[in-house]
Protein backbone atom coordinates (compact mmCIF):
# COMPACT_ATOMS: atom_id res chain seq x y z
CA UNK A 1 0.00 0.00 0.00
CA UNK A 2 1.36 3.40 -0.75
CA UNK A 3 2.13 6.04 2.21
CA UNK A 4 -0.95 8.15 0.79
CA UNK A 5 -3.17 5.47 2.10
CA UNK A 6 -1.77 5.13 5.43
CA UNK A 7 -3.25 6.11 8.46
CA UNK A 8 -2.57 7.12 12.05
CA UNK A 9 -3.65 4.49 14.40
CA UNK A 10 -2.17 5.38 17.73
CA UNK A 11 -1.00 8.54 19.53
CA UNK A 12 0.52 8.58 22.86
CA UNK A 13 2.76 11.05 24.65
CA UNK A 14 5.21 10.56 27.29
CA UNK A 15 7.04 12.86 29.66
CA UNK A 16 10.80 13.11 30.29
CA UNK A 17 12.78 14.60 33.10
CA UNK A 18 16.28 15.31 33.10
CA UNK A 19 17.71 16.89 30.44
CA UNK A 20 16.60 16.09 26.59
CA UNK A 21 14.46 18.43 24.91
CA UNK A 22 13.70 20.57 27.98
CA UNK A 23 17.89 21.40 27.78
CA UNK A 24 17.33 23.93 30.64
CA UNK A 25 16.17 20.88 33.42
CA UNK A 26 20.22 20.28 34.11
CA UNK A 27 21.81 19.46 37.89
CA UNK A 28 23.65 21.93 39.55
CA UNK A 29 26.61 23.87 38.59
CA UNK A 30 25.96 23.70 34.76
CA UNK A 31 26.64 27.36 32.87
CA UNK A 32 23.12 27.13 31.61
CA UNK A 33 22.18 28.34 35.39
CA UNK A 34 24.55 30.23 36.47
CA UNK A 35 23.33 33.93 37.21
CA UNK A 36 22.08 34.97 33.99
CA UNK A 37 20.56 38.10 33.27
CA UNK A 38 16.56 37.16 33.06
CA UNK A 39 12.79 38.67 32.87
CA UNK A 40 12.96 37.54 36.58
CA UNK A 41 16.04 39.14 37.43
CA UNK A 42 14.70 42.32 39.14
CA UNK A 43 13.99 40.01 42.03
CA UNK A 44 16.71 39.48 44.21
CA UNK A 45 16.38 36.24 45.48
CA UNK A 46 15.65 34.56 41.89
CA UNK A 47 18.55 36.33 40.31
CA UNK A 48 21.23 33.69 40.70
CA UNK A 49 19.71 30.64 39.22
CA UNK A 50 16.86 30.30 36.42
CA UNK A 51 15.90 26.70 38.20
CA UNK A 52 14.92 28.80 41.46
CA UNK A 53 11.91 30.35 39.66
CA UNK A 54 11.23 27.59 38.02
CA UNK A 55 12.72 27.58 34.28
CA UNK A 56 13.07 23.39 34.70
CA UNK A 57 9.30 22.65 35.55
CA UNK A 58 7.84 21.92 32.54
CA UNK A 59 10.10 18.51 31.19
CA UNK A 60 10.49 17.17 28.37
CA UNK A 61 7.11 16.18 25.91
CA UNK A 62 7.82 12.82 23.89
CA UNK A 63 4.92 11.91 21.09
CA UNK A 64 4.83 9.00 19.45
CA UNK A 65 2.64 8.12 16.45
CA UNK A 66 1.88 4.76 14.57
CA UNK A 67 0.54 3.82 11.40
CA UNK A 68 -1.09 1.42 10.64
CA UNK A 69 1.41 -0.54 9.15
CA UNK A 70 2.79 -0.81 13.10
CA UNK A 71 5.31 1.80 11.39
CA UNK A 72 6.35 4.05 14.66
CA UNK A 73 7.21 7.96 14.20
CA UNK A 74 8.22 10.05 17.28
CA UNK A 75 9.47 13.72 18.39
CA UNK A 76 10.21 15.65 21.50
CA UNK A 77 9.75 19.07 22.59
CA UNK A 78 9.55 21.22 25.70
CA UNK A 79 6.29 20.35 27.03
CA UNK A 80 5.68 17.59 30.08
CA UNK A 81 2.68 16.76 31.62
CA UNK A 82 0.74 19.74 29.94
CA UNK A 83 1.48 19.03 26.80
CA UNK A 84 1.01 15.37 27.23
CA UNK A 85 -2.29 15.69 28.35
CA UNK A 86 -2.97 18.29 25.16
CA UNK A 87 -2.01 15.59 22.49
CA UNK A 88 -4.07 12.79 24.38
CA UNK A 89 -7.38 14.41 25.51
CA UNK A 90 -7.46 17.24 23.00
CA UNK A 91 -5.44 16.31 19.83
CA UNK A 92 -4.93 13.16 19.17
CA UNK A 93 -8.99 13.08 18.16
CA UNK A 94 -7.59 15.16 14.70
CA UNK A 95 -4.48 12.37 14.45
CA UNK A 96 -6.30 8.83 14.89
CA UNK A 97 -7.58 7.40 11.53
CA UNK A 98 -6.35 10.61 9.71
CA UNK A 99 -3.79 10.08 6.40
CA UNK A 100 -0.18 10.14 7.70
CA UNK A 101 0.04 12.90 4.18
CA UNK A 102 -2.55 14.82 5.94
CA UNK A 103 0.08 17.20 7.84
CA UNK A 104 -1.20 20.60 6.42
CA UNK A 105 -4.75 19.60 7.31
CA UNK A 106 -3.80 18.11 10.96
CA UNK A 107 -1.88 21.18 12.03
CA UNK A 108 -4.37 23.30 10.73
CA UNK A 109 -7.15 21.86 12.65
CA UNK A 110 -4.62 21.57 16.40
CA UNK A 111 -4.43 25.33 16.14
CA UNK A 112 -7.71 26.20 14.92
CA UNK A 113 -9.45 23.75 17.91
CA UNK A 114 -6.87 24.83 20.31
CA UNK A 115 -7.35 29.05 20.06
CA UNK A 116 -9.60 29.64 22.67
CA UNK A 117 -6.87 28.61 25.17
CA UNK A 118 -3.69 28.27 22.96
CA UNK A 119 -1.99 30.45 20.31
CA UNK A 120 1.26 30.33 21.89
CA UNK A 121 3.34 28.60 24.43
CA UNK A 122 2.50 25.66 25.89
CA UNK A 123 -0.13 24.56 23.30
CA UNK A 124 2.62 25.86 20.20
CA UNK A 125 5.33 23.30 21.65
CA UNK A 126 3.04 20.46 21.74
CA UNK A 127 1.54 21.15 18.04
CA UNK A 128 5.08 21.53 17.11
CA UNK A 129 5.80 18.10 19.10
CA UNK A 130 2.98 16.16 16.68
CA UNK A 131 3.95 18.21 13.82
CA UNK A 132 7.73 17.04 13.77
CA UNK A 133 6.08 13.56 14.92
CA UNK A 134 4.26 13.20 12.09
CA UNK A 135 7.19 14.32 9.62
CA UNK A 136 9.36 11.50 11.19
CA UNK A 137 6.74 9.14 10.60
CA UNK A 138 6.26 10.19 7.02
CA UNK A 139 10.20 9.73 6.17
CA UNK A 140 10.63 5.95 8.11
CA UNK A 141 7.55 5.58 5.90
CA UNK A 142 8.74 6.81 3.00
CA UNK A 143 12.41 5.63 4.11
CA UNK A 144 13.73 9.32 3.29
CA UNK A 145 15.20 12.02 5.17
CA UNK A 146 12.41 14.73 6.47
CA UNK A 147 15.43 17.06 4.48
CA UNK A 148 14.50 14.90 1.42
CA UNK A 149 10.57 15.87 2.58
CA UNK A 150 11.42 19.27 2.22
CA UNK A 151 12.37 19.75 -1.19
CA UNK A 152 16.55 18.41 -0.54
CA UNK A 153 19.71 19.81 0.83
CA UNK A 154 21.06 23.07 -0.49
CA UNK A 155 24.39 22.49 0.85
CA UNK A 156 26.54 19.73 2.18
CA UNK A 157 26.65 19.92 5.78
CA UNK A 158 25.76 22.45 8.46
CA UNK A 159 28.12 25.38 9.57
CA UNK A 160 27.55 25.75 13.29
CA UNK A 161 28.16 28.71 15.78
CA UNK A 162 28.40 27.77 19.88
CA UNK A 163 26.16 28.76 22.42
CA UNK A 164 27.27 28.78 26.05
CA UNK A 165 30.14 30.37 29.00
CA UNK A 166 33.69 29.50 26.87
CA UNK A 167 33.74 31.16 23.40
CA UNK A 168 37.58 30.55 23.51
CA UNK A 169 37.14 27.09 23.65
CA UNK A 170 34.43 26.77 20.91
CA UNK A 171 36.76 28.53 18.54
CA UNK A 172 39.60 25.86 18.85
CA UNK A 173 36.65 23.24 18.51
CA UNK A 174 36.49 24.54 15.09
CA UNK A 175 32.58 26.60 15.43
CA UNK A 176 31.80 29.80 13.74
CA UNK A 177 31.31 31.76 16.76
CA UNK A 178 30.62 31.67 19.74
CA UNK A 179 27.36 33.35 22.18
CA UNK A 180 27.37 34.04 25.73
CA UNK A 181 24.47 34.57 28.00
CA UNK A 182 24.33 37.96 29.38
CA UNK A 183 25.14 37.70 33.00
CA UNK A 184 23.66 41.26 34.26
CA UNK A 185 20.86 43.61 33.02
CA UNK A 186 19.64 46.73 34.59
CA UNK A 187 18.97 45.86 38.47
CA UNK A 188 23.11 45.51 38.36
CA UNK A 189 23.04 48.61 37.86
CA UNK A 190 26.09 50.21 36.06
CA UNK A 191 28.66 47.75 37.47
CA UNK A 192 27.23 45.32 36.45
CA UNK A 193 27.21 47.04 32.88
CA UNK A 194 30.83 46.84 33.17
CA UNK A 195 30.98 43.76 33.93
CA UNK A 196 29.10 42.40 30.99
CA UNK A 197 31.58 44.82 28.84
CA UNK A 198 34.69 43.43 30.58
CA UNK A 199 33.49 39.66 29.95
CA UNK A 200 33.23 40.66 25.77
CA UNK A 201 36.60 42.21 26.05
CA UNK A 202 38.35 39.34 28.04
CA UNK A 203 36.71 36.60 25.21
CA UNK A 204 38.01 39.09 22.57
CA UNK A 205 41.26 39.06 23.79
CA UNK A 206 41.31 35.69 23.53
CA UNK A 207 39.83 34.32 20.11
CA UNK A 208 41.20 37.57 18.31
CA UNK A 209 39.07 40.17 15.98
CA UNK A 210 37.65 37.83 13.35
CA UNK A 211 35.49 35.06 15.17
CA UNK A 212 32.30 35.64 15.90
CA UNK A 213 31.02 36.88 19.62
CA UNK A 214 27.29 37.24 20.38
CA UNK A 215 25.23 38.18 23.68
CA UNK A 216 22.41 36.56 24.27
CA UNK A 217 19.98 38.19 27.04
CA UNK A 218 17.38 36.07 26.94
CA UNK A 219 14.69 38.84 27.45
CA UNK A 220 16.16 41.09 30.29
CA UNK A 221 16.89 43.88 29.57
CA UNK A 222 15.20 47.23 28.33
CA UNK A 223 15.24 49.26 24.79
CA UNK A 224 17.75 51.98 27.13
CA UNK A 225 19.72 49.24 28.53
CA UNK A 226 20.21 47.15 25.75
CA UNK A 227 21.14 50.19 23.46
CA UNK A 228 23.74 51.65 25.51
CA UNK A 229 25.16 48.10 25.59
CA UNK A 230 24.91 47.40 22.12
CA UNK A 231 27.18 50.47 21.87
CA UNK A 232 29.58 49.84 24.42
CA UNK A 233 29.73 45.89 22.89
CA UNK A 234 30.71 47.50 18.99
CA UNK A 235 33.65 48.60 20.28
CA UNK A 236 34.76 44.91 21.04
CA UNK A 237 33.16 43.72 18.18
CA UNK A 238 29.97 42.39 19.18
CA UNK A 239 28.36 40.38 16.54
CA UNK A 240 24.73 40.27 17.48
CA UNK A 241 22.77 41.40 20.22
CA UNK A 242 20.25 38.35 20.85
CA UNK A 243 16.47 38.71 22.73
CA UNK A 244 17.28 41.91 24.64
CA UNK A 245 13.64 42.37 24.95
CA UNK A 246 9.96 40.81 26.52
CA UNK A 247 8.90 38.74 23.38
CA UNK A 248 5.39 41.01 23.14
CA UNK A 249 7.62 44.21 22.64
CA UNK A 250 7.51 44.57 19.16
CA UNK A 251 7.98 48.13 19.48
CA UNK A 252 10.73 48.22 21.38
CA UNK A 253 12.70 45.99 19.42
CA UNK A 254 11.94 48.14 16.34
CA UNK A 255 13.54 51.25 18.09
CA UNK A 256 16.32 49.12 19.32
CA UNK A 257 17.05 48.12 15.71
CA UNK A 258 17.04 51.97 14.90
CA UNK A 259 19.28 52.89 17.78
CA UNK A 260 22.11 49.58 17.40
CA UNK A 261 25.29 50.61 15.66
CA UNK A 262 25.37 50.11 12.28
CA UNK A 263 26.75 46.24 11.59
CA UNK A 264 25.42 45.22 14.75
CA UNK A 265 22.54 42.64 14.35
CA UNK A 266 19.44 42.26 16.39
CA UNK A 267 18.29 39.57 16.11
CA UNK A 268 15.19 37.89 18.11
CA UNK A 269 12.22 35.22 17.93
CA UNK A 270 13.15 32.10 20.10
CA UNK A 271 10.04 33.12 22.21
CA UNK A 272 7.80 33.95 19.13
CA UNK A 273 5.44 31.33 17.69
CA UNK A 274 3.26 30.81 13.71
CA UNK A 275 3.26 32.62 11.05
CA UNK A 276 1.33 35.98 12.67
CA UNK A 277 3.96 36.47 15.19
CA UNK A 278 6.53 36.08 12.79
CA UNK A 279 4.84 38.69 10.50
CA UNK A 280 4.98 41.29 13.16
CA UNK A 281 8.53 41.05 13.81
CA UNK A 282 9.21 41.12 10.44
CA UNK A 283 6.88 43.68 9.10
CA UNK A 284 7.63 46.26 12.05
CA UNK A 285 11.45 45.46 11.15
CA UNK A 286 12.21 44.18 14.42
CA UNK A 287 15.09 42.24 13.57
CA UNK A 288 17.41 41.40 11.10
CA UNK A 289 17.86 37.11 12.10
CA UNK A 290 14.98 35.69 13.03
CA UNK A 291 15.54 32.70 15.20
CA UNK A 292 12.08 30.27 15.75
CA UNK A 293 12.46 27.12 17.85
CA UNK A 294 11.24 24.54 15.53
CA UNK A 295 9.82 22.58 18.81
CA UNK A 296 8.30 25.89 20.08
CA UNK A 297 6.84 27.76 17.20
CA UNK A 298 4.57 25.00 15.11
CA UNK A 299 6.62 22.77 13.94
CA UNK A 300 8.36 22.41 10.38
CA UNK A 301 4.97 23.09 8.82
CA UNK A 302 4.79 26.57 10.12
CA UNK A 303 8.83 27.35 10.09
CA UNK A 304 8.62 26.44 6.09
CA UNK A 305 5.54 29.50 6.15
CA UNK A 306 7.99 31.76 8.52
CA UNK A 307 11.11 31.32 6.70
CA UNK A 308 9.23 32.15 3.44
CA UNK A 309 8.06 35.60 4.79
CA UNK A 310 11.01 36.20 6.42
CA UNK A 311 12.65 35.38 3.01
CA UNK A 312 10.76 37.88 1.04
CA UNK A 313 11.75 40.35 4.19
CA UNK A 314 15.22 39.85 3.54
CA UNK A 315 15.53 38.39 7.28
CA UNK A 316 17.96 35.71 7.75
CA UNK A 317 16.51 32.16 10.08
CA UNK A 318 18.76 30.76 12.15
CA UNK A 319 16.74 28.40 14.25
CA UNK A 320 16.97 28.23 18.07
CA UNK A 321 18.50 24.93 19.16
CA UNK A 322 15.90 22.25 18.40
CA UNK A 323 19.03 19.63 17.39
CA UNK A 324 17.65 17.64 14.53
CA UNK A 325 14.54 18.86 13.95
CA UNK A 326 16.31 22.44 12.67
CA UNK A 327 19.15 20.45 11.45
CA UNK A 328 16.78 18.79 8.98
CA UNK A 329 15.05 22.24 8.33
CA UNK A 330 18.17 24.74 7.73
CA UNK A 331 20.24 22.44 5.49
CA UNK A 332 17.41 22.81 3.14
CA UNK A 333 17.19 26.71 3.11
CA UNK A 334 19.37 29.85 1.62
CA UNK A 335 17.99 31.76 4.06
CA UNK A 336 19.29 29.68 7.08
CA UNK A 337 23.21 29.93 6.59
CA UNK A 338 24.40 28.36 9.62
CA UNK A 339 22.63 26.63 12.92
CA UNK A 340 23.11 26.85 16.38
CA UNK A 341 24.81 24.73 18.84
CA UNK A 342 24.00 24.83 22.16
CA UNK A 343 26.75 23.11 24.57
CA UNK A 344 25.48 21.52 27.33
CA UNK A 345 28.55 19.75 28.39
CA UNK A 346 28.33 21.60 32.22
CA UNK A 347 31.16 24.01 31.69
CA UNK A 348 30.66 24.18 27.82
CA UNK A 349 34.37 22.24 27.15
CA UNK A 350 33.48 19.92 25.57
CA UNK A 351 31.00 18.69 22.83
CA UNK A 352 27.46 16.63 23.87
CA UNK A 353 24.65 15.79 22.19
CA UNK A 354 22.24 18.71 22.70
CA UNK A 355 19.54 16.74 24.07
CA UNK A 356 21.95 14.54 25.33
CA UNK A 357 21.22 11.82 26.55
CA UNK A 358 18.00 10.88 25.42
CA UNK A 359 18.17 10.59 21.77
CA UNK A 360 21.02 7.84 20.19
CA UNK A 361 21.80 8.58 16.39
CA UNK A 362 21.98 12.47 17.83
CA UNK A 363 24.81 13.89 15.24
CA UNK A 364 27.49 16.41 17.12
CA UNK A 365 29.31 19.06 14.96
CA UNK A 366 33.01 17.65 14.30
CA UNK A 367 35.34 20.96 13.64
CA UNK A 368 32.39 22.95 13.65
CA UNK A 369 30.28 21.08 10.79
CA UNK A 370 27.06 18.93 11.14
CA UNK A 371 26.41 15.90 8.43
CA UNK A 372 22.65 15.54 8.71
CA UNK A 373 21.68 12.17 8.95
CA UNK A 374 20.45 10.28 5.41
CA UNK A 375 18.69 7.71 7.60
CA UNK A 376 15.00 7.75 7.74
CA UNK A 377 12.63 10.39 9.56
CA UNK A 378 15.04 12.57 11.62
CA UNK A 379 17.41 9.64 11.88
CA UNK A 380 17.27 9.40 15.90
CA UNK A 381 15.76 7.02 17.87
CA UNK A 382 14.55 7.39 21.32
CA UNK A 383 17.23 6.16 24.14
CA UNK A 384 15.61 3.08 25.69
CA UNK A 385 17.51 3.25 28.74
CA UNK A 386 15.56 6.72 29.80
CA UNK A 387 13.01 6.28 31.55
CA UNK A 388 9.68 7.63 30.35
CA UNK A 389 6.10 7.97 31.65
CA UNK A 390 2.64 7.79 29.96
CA UNK A 391 0.97 10.47 32.87
CA UNK A 392 -2.37 10.01 30.82
CA UNK A 393 -4.53 8.22 27.74
CA UNK A 394 -7.23 8.17 25.67
C1 LIG B 1 21.90 30.71 26.83
C2 LIG B 1 20.50 31.24 26.92
O1 LIG B 1 20.33 31.91 28.12
C3 LIG B 1 19.44 30.16 26.82
O2 LIG B 1 19.63 29.18 27.78
C4 LIG B 1 19.36 29.50 25.45
O3 LIG B 1 18.24 28.67 25.42
C5 LIG B 1 19.21 30.42 24.36
O4 LIG B 1 18.47 31.53 24.54
C6 LIG B 1 19.82 30.20 23.06
O5 LIG B 1 19.72 31.08 22.23
O6 LIG B 1 20.39 29.14 22.85
MG1 LIG C 1 18.67 32.81 22.75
Amino acid sequence: MSTHHRTIAHVRAYTVTGGGADYHDQGADHWIDDHISTPMSVYPEYADSRQSFGLNVLGTLMVELEADDGTVGFAVSTGGDLGAWIVEKHLARFLEGARVTDIERIWDQMYRSTLFYGRRGIVLNTISAVDLALYDLLGRLRQEPVYSLLGGPVREELTMYATGARPDIAKDLGFIGGKMPLHHGPADGEEGMDQNIALLADMRERVGDDFWLMYDCWMSLDVDYATRLAHRAHDHGLRWLEEALIPDDYWGYQQLRRNAPKGMLITTGEHEATRWGFRQLLEMGCADIIQPDVGWCGGITELLKISALADAHGAMVVPHGSSVYSYHFVVTRTNSPFSEFLMMHPTAEEIVPMFSPMLIGEPVPENGKIRVPDTPGFGVEFNPEIARSRPFTH
